[in-house]
């Protein structure tokens, strides 16, 4: 699914109104309205206190629209203006007029220095106060009617993003953000649910489709992409009945040293279970025992040294490579590795200790095979593209390193982003569960056996990413967070596999169906 910059949204907006020939009041009673049926569908007539908030702007308008249906529709509803400013929008007044017209209950305007409302846990915050069109600071008594909200408990439901997040820097201060339990956002999501810094303002999310023009949404190129099991299904490739194990590849899983074989056992397991025909370990000498004793599909080339990798020498043709997991820093091994980069011709996966050998020797940088994926958690890559000011300059650094030496970079994380080619791939499964040693060692035999079996670079990462992920979400159901180790995500990744054929279930009470806009395949 793609995720439209705050431009492209606004530019949506403006085309839809054009070629709907519609007023942008419509297309704003067509979000307000699009917000009642989803909240409806799950409330179904409960008498919960609803509060909704609106700013002045058109994210407030929406709040207003969203008001009047629920009023019409006898819900127990408060509406209060939060009144930020005296410039209010053209369809704010509009909805404004029409909310009047519908209740005796007129809304409450809130100003600098009046007494907050009264908020009960037991009641439901709508957040409507700002959209997309956030462009400075906050009032500090905004900020804490946020603090407020916060305090109290309430369910807190944010109309298209949370106010006081911003769809492209991070927020000052943590307080200037609501905290929302869901967001109803418009269309498609906004990068900022996706990132480290800014994904604590986000719990749940859902894309309400508001009808914008789907020839603009399939033309317009994003920069940032989600991606859900719709997104991945097609790379996914079809197994012919006569084919044979040659066909599906033959990986290399490169690296472990001295009591950190477990690693190559983890990534060459996951290789073979992501569907590679073949699998070869290289490890030192004190590897080959363990890996014949515990992984008896593998086969194994060791090293000349005992405890560690000093000369990588390999007698077979891999179709893809992963090195690094478990290898150690070691001098002698830093020396094989930069040869062996010097003259590897095979798609190449580099994780672990491989990236840090490269930040510790970065002129290698330059031999890297294009394409190349590198799989740094966090830390792996700063140390890689040196310290960043905050997520987006991360993002902006990280698109500058890929493009110059044309590689791709999966940055491991909650959301794991892969960055190519100046766009971002945003990973929609995994959990905490995922925060277990040996989790990233998987990761990195499930792309290598990907590129195995033919994937490009960009298909083996997003695929990769997706099932390792989606196999996580269906391992913690019976292991829960604690106790998900990182054989579990090798052991569940058929059931990913499996899961991709499964039709998404429909919500409970599916509210009126909008017709799936065309870019959501
Ligand atoms: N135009 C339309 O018909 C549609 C608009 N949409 C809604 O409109 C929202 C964007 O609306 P707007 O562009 O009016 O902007 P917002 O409603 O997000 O913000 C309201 C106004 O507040 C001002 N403002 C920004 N930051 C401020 C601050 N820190 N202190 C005081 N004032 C500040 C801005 O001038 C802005 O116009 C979207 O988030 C979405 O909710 C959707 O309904 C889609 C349809
Ligand atoms: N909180 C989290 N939610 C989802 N996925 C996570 C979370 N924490 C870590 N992960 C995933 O777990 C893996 C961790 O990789 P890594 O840090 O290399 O672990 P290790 O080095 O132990 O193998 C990555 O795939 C990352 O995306
Ligand atoms: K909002």
């Amino acid at each position: 699914m793609k995720i439209f910059s705050k431009e492209q949204i606004y530019e949506g907006d403006r085309l839809t109104i054009k070629k709907q020939n519609i007023s942008s009041a419509d297309l704003m009673e067509r979000a307000g309205i699009s917000l009642f049926n989803w909240l409806d569908a799950r409330l179904q007539g409960a008498p919960v206190p609803i509060l909704v908030f609106c700013g002045i702007g058109n994210n407030g308008g929406n709040g207003l629209v969203l008001a009047r249906h629920l009023i019409t529709h006898g819900y127990n509803v408060k509406t209060f203006i939060v009144d930020f400013s005296d410039k209010r929008s053209q369809d704010f007044l509009i909805n404004y007029e029409r909310l009047k017209g519908t209740t005796k209950d007129w809304p409450i305007s809130i100003h600098d220095g009046d007494d907050l409302p009264l908020i009960s846990d037991q009641d439901i915050i709508v957040d409507a106060i700002f959209g997309v069109g956030l462009n400075r600071p906050i009032s500090n008594w905004v900020v804490n009617l946020f603090k407020h909200f916060k305090a109290s408990k309430a369910l807190t439901v944010s109309v298209d993003i949370p106010s006081g997040l911003f769809t492209d820097r991070v927020p000052k201060h943590e307080d200037a953000v609501v905290f929302s339990s869901l967001i109803l956002s418009f269309q498609t999501p906004k990068l900022a649910f996706f990132l480290p810094e800014t994904s604590k303002y986000v719990d749940q999310w859902e894309a309400l489709d508001i009808g914008i023009d789907t020839q603009y949404l399939q033309d317009t190129e994003t920069e940032a992409h989600i991606l859900g099991k719709l997104d991945v299904l097609p790379m996914y490739k079809q197994r012919g009945k006569f084919s044979h194990k040659g066909e599906f590849g033959h990986a290399l899983i490169i690296g472990g040293s001295y009591g950190k074989i477990g690693a190559v056992q983890l990534a060459s397991r996951a290789v073979l279970a992501s569907g590679a025909g073949l699998v070869t370990a290289f490890t030192p000498k004190c590897g080959y025992i363990p890996l014949q004793a515990a992984f008896p599909e593998a086969m194994v080339i060791t090293d000349l040294d005992e405890e560690k990798i000093t000369n990588i020498d390999f007698n077979i043709k891999p179709t893809s490579i992963g090195i690094g997991v478990g290898l150690g820093t070691d001098e002698k091994t830093l020396d094989a590795f930069e040869t062996f980069l010097k003259s590897n011709t095979v798609p190449l996966v580099i994780d672990a200790d491989g990236l840090n050998s490269l930040s510790k020797n970065n002129k290698l940088l330059k031999y890297l095979k294009e394409d190349s994926i590198l799989t740094p958690h966090p830390k792996e890559l700063e140390r890689l593209i040196g310290a960043w000011e905050d997520d987006f300059d991360k993002l902006k650094k990280t698109k500058a390193f890929a493009k110059k030496y044309k590689v791709l970079v999966l940055i491991k994380g909650a959301n794991s982003i892969a960055v190519y080619q100046d766009k971002l791939y945003i990973n929609s499964t995994g959990n905490p569960g995922l925060a277990t040693a040996g989790s990233g060692d998987v990761l990195t035999g499930v792309i290598t056996g990907l590129l195995a079996q033919g994937y490009t670079a960009l298909e083996a990462t997003c695929f990769g990413m997706y099932l390792h992920g989606k196999s996580a979400d269906i391992a913690i159901e019976f292991k829960g967070y604690q106790s998900l180790i990182a054989s579990d995500v090798i052991s569940y990744l058929g059931q990913a596999y499996l899961d991709l054929f499964e039709l998404a279930e429909k919500p409970s009470a599916a509210p009126k169906q909008e017709p799936k806009s065309k870019n959501e395949k």
